[in-house]
Parts: C-alpha cells; structure tokens; sequence
C-alpha cells in the first residue's frame, strides 16, 4: 500500500476514490470499500481512499477517536486498498473551501467516487454529493445496519464510554484495540505479586473504562492478560491509567508497542479499603479472565 499525505503525490492516472473520516474502520466502512475495491478491479484502476487524520469531528468537536494513525493505516492495508491517502486535519486544512477540495478529486484524476450517505465537505461543510456528482459519478452508500440501527463511529464511542465492548465487536467486525508504548509506573504491581504494564495512548484514543479480559500483542509474542482502565482509588491515583498484566509472562516490556484487544468486561473499578483486599481481588480477575480465555 501507497502511504501518501499530500493529494500532489498521488501517482497519476485513474482511480477510484473513496472519501471519508473512516474513523474505526468499522462495518459499514469495511463494507463501503469493499465494493469500491470491487469497483476499482473489475476497472482495472487502484482504489485511492482519501481519508482524514485525526478525523474531521475530532478536530472540530472535539471528541475522541476510535482508531489512531497506525491503527487505520494497518486497517486499510488489511482491507487491500492501494493507496492511502491520509491528509492532516488542522486549522488550514478546515478553512479550504469546497472548491478546493473538488480540485484535489479532479488532480487525483478520480474516475468513481464512493462515500456515505452523510459525507459532507470544504469550510462550513458547504460541499455535498451534487458537488462530487460534477467531478465524477458517485455511489452514495446507505449507512449500514446492525441490530436495528445505523453502525456509526459515534455509537460505538458511546457503547466504549459505558465499558460495552462485547456490544462494539461485532459493529467494528473485530474486538475493539488500543495500542501504545509500555511506559514506566509506581512498581507497586510487582509487589502484589501483578506486574501491570502502563501504556501510554495517542491523546485523544476513546478508552473503556474498568477492568477487562483482554489478548496483547507485542514483538515478544501474543498472550490474555487482563487489564484495569481507570485512576486506581485504592491508592489515591489522579491520573487515568491504562494497565495490562499479561499472563504466563515474565520480563521486560519498557519502551516496546503493545496492542491490547478488549474482549470482555469484568466489573468496574472500585476503591479497596486495604491492598490486601486489591490484591484478592486482582486475583479473581485474573481467574475470570482466564476462564473466558480459554473457551474463546
Ligand atoms: C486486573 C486489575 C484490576 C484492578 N482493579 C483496581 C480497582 O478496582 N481499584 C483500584 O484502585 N485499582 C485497581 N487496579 C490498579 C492497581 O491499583 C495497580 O495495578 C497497582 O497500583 C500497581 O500500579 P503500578 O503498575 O503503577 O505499580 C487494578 C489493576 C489490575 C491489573
Ligand atoms: N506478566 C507481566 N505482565 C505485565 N508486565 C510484566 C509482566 N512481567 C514482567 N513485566 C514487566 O514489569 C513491568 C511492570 O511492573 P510493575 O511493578 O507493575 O511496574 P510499573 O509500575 O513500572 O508498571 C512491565 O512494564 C513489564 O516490563
């Protein structure tokens, strides 16, 4: 896959383009490119998805995202697209009018267009499909359903914000992943006898929260572990912290990239009266983690 961030360095010829913020690469996105990919072939053109990071609502809103860079950009490779092109959202890039934007589709030499039915762009989201219909004929895809409603990046942030990570699966067509950078915390857990790795998230990442099952990928390996999301009451913490204990593990895991996916959620964080009684606690986490585990 072509990895570009400026539409001027797109190899020339046709393409197909797909445009949006694609933010959690979930169902209905996977879907929307599949058929612009079978679009693309039965063509003989590469498919182009022009894509936006972070995504246009976060920039503008605020909210938080679903999948960071490295995250959508291993997606989009996963998926088969050719080329990815993954343009900066910042202020300069939200002032450009809808004539600009038009003139990228038109220098990419886009040939079809796909989008969502809810695509809309250019300064004060003035541009929309009729705009995309003069530059090239473009499929309008119905936002896919599931369970009776819309699969849409907002849901499924507002199903992680309650802890609901069984419930996101299967709109996201895979279990909802974090990953980060193994950072250094307060060397409490190896005293409880659990070390936890502490990992540092891009800023901004939607994070579940509370103590969860969980599978972590790293360069060492794939193990179950569990993981608590939360500001650890039992021992005064302020700052939101992600830990992972990963089981049948020992050794260093300081400075190394770690996936974590969220399989299943086990209770919410609560403050201990005692370590000790963290520490039975953790204990039984892990047993009920192991058990989901083992019959996945
Ligand atoms: C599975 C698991 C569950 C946890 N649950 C809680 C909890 O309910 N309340 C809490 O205050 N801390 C909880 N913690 C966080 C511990 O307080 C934390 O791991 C310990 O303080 C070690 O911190 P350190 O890695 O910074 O040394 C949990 C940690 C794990 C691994
Ligand atoms: N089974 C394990 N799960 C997670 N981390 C482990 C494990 N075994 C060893 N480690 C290492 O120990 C560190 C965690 O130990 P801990 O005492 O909790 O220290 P910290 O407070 O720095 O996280 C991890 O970052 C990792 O390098």
């Amino acid at each position: 896959m072509l990895l570009i961030n400026d539409p001027a360095d797109a190899p020339p010829g046709p393409k197909v383009v797909a445009i949006g913020s694609f933010d959690g690469l979930h169902l209905g996105h996977q879907h929307l490119l599949r058929q612009a990919l079978r679009e693309a072939k039965a063509l003989h053109m590469p498919l182009l998805v022009y894509t936006f990071d972070p995504p246009s609502k976060v920039f503008m809103k605020g909210e938080g995202f679903l999948t960071d860079l490295t995250e959508k950009t291993e997606l989009l490779r996963e998926l088969g697209v050719e080329i990815a092109l993954i343009v900066p959202f910042n202020e300069t890039f939200a002032q450009r009018s809808k004539e600009d934007f038009l003139q990228d589709l038109r220098g990419l030499e886009a040939k079809e267009i796909y989008v969502g039915e809810d695509f809309r762009f250019g300064k004060g989201r003035a541009g929309g499909l009729e705009d995309l219909q003069s530059v090239a004929p473009t499929k309008i895809l119905p936002l896919l359903e599931l369970f009776e409603s819309p699969v849409k990046s907002s849901r499924i942030r507002d199903l992680l914000r309650e802890g609901k990570v069984e419930e996101v699966q299967p709109l996201l067509g895979r279990p909802y992943a974090a990953r980060g950078i193994v950072v250094e915390g307060d060397k409490r857990g190896r005293t409880l006898g659990y070390p936890t790795a502490n990992l540092e998230v891009a800023p901004g990442k939607v994070l579940p929260l509370g103590v969860f099952a969980v599978r972590a990928r790293t360069a060492q390996g794939t193990y179950g572990g569990v993981a608590n999301i939360g500001h650890r009451p039992t021992v005064d913490g302020h700052t939101l912290r992600f830990e992972v204990h990963l089981f049948d593990f020992r050794g260093d895991l300081y400075g190394e990239d770690m996936k974590v996916e969220f399989l299943k959620k086990i209770r919410d964080e609560k403050k201990f009266s005692t370590l000790e009684e963290l520490k039975a606690q953790i204990e039984r986490d892990a047993e009920e983690a192991r058990r989901y585990l083992s019959q996945l």
